[in-house]
């Protein structure tokens, strides 16, 4: 599919599947555009809704970053156009859908599969942090799993989706915030792109055991991660306690870089390189 896109992107173009979703600024279908016979995902935003609710820059902005991303494990945004009332964005299908219901069907991974899960996702860490992009919502929702078991993170922008069992939260589940993000005078700049690897912490942790390490009451939450304060099972091993551990570091400055993760033993134990 590397021919060059048609100039002209337009509604005419795509034959409109079943829906795939839907969240507070748009539904996504499965799409085929119509000459080539690609399969894509089609989000339908509306510019009313945007407006109410003030994301206008905020789309126009993820629409300028996530088009010059090409990465395996990061869900491409191929193009965008619009209609007198809608945007659409051209986003990639992943064949094998949503990995948060794997999650809950599974209970939990098994840590050969939990472990080259999260070495796919230091890697796009890697990927866009050398983009100066913070992810800052990496949690099992916001990412898709592809037809041959890659995963592809996606930012879901500001679309919170209908609760299909996902974590009823106001504004998001608190279970991956960082401590600088909840504690107070820490204002929004004084974080960095430390933030996406407490969260590829809690992720580890949640693939390991099934649920969060600091699931609780919003307020026991924010407590008990502003205090580090978690338990990990015994049935847990060793190498993944120490990964956990290391990236669960209150002090952003102490946690475990991006190449320190990717050459942990308990990553490199699981992950075969193809030499
Ligand atoms: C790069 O990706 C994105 C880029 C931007 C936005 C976005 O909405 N931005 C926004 C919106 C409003 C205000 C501000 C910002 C969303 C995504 N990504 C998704 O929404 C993923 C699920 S849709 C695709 C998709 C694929 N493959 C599947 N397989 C099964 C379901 C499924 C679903």
């Amino acid at each position: 599919y590397d021919q060059p896109a048609p100039k002209k992107l337009h509604l005419g173009m795509f034959e409109i599947g079943k829906a795939l979703g839907k969240g507070k600024f748009g539904r996504v279908y499965l799409a085929k555009e119509r000459s080539t016979g690609f399969i894509c995902a089609l989000k339908v935003l509306h510019k009313s809704e945007l407006q109410q609710g003030g994301v206008q820059k905020q789309v126009r902005r993820e629409i300028e970053i996530q088009s010059n991303l090409r990465h395996p494990n990061v869900l491409r945004l191929y193009g965008h156009f619009h209609d007198s009332k809608r945007i659409f964005l051209i986003l990639e299908f992943a064949g094998k859908g949503e990995l948060y219901k794997h999650l809950r069907k599974e209970h939990r991974f098994p840590e050969w599969k939990s472990a080259q899960y999260i070495a796919q996702m230091a890697a796009a860490l890697k990927y866009l942090h050398k983009k100066h992009v913070i992810h800052r919502d990496i949690k099992p929702e916001n990412i898709l799993v592809g037809i041959h078991g890659e995963i592809k993170i996606s930012d879901f922008g500001w679309s919170v989706h209908a609760p299909n069992n996902r974590r009823q939260t106001m504004c998001g589940t608190l279970d991956y915030l960082p401590p600088e993000m909840l504690v107070r005078g820490s204002q929004e700049n004084y974080y960095s792109d430390k933030v996406d690897l407490w969260s590829l912490g809690v992720l580890t942790y949640e693939f390991l055991v099934g649920e969060a390490p600091f699931e609780d009451t919003p307020v026991m939450t924010q407590r008990r991660i502003t205090r580090a304060d978690m338990t990990i099972p015994s049935f847990v091993s060793p190498e993944a306690r120490d990964f956990i551990k290391r990236l669960l570091v209150l002090d952003p400055e102490k946690r475990m870089t991006i190449d320190e993760a990717q050459q942990h033993p308990w990553i490199l134990k699981h992950c075969v390189k193809t030499e």
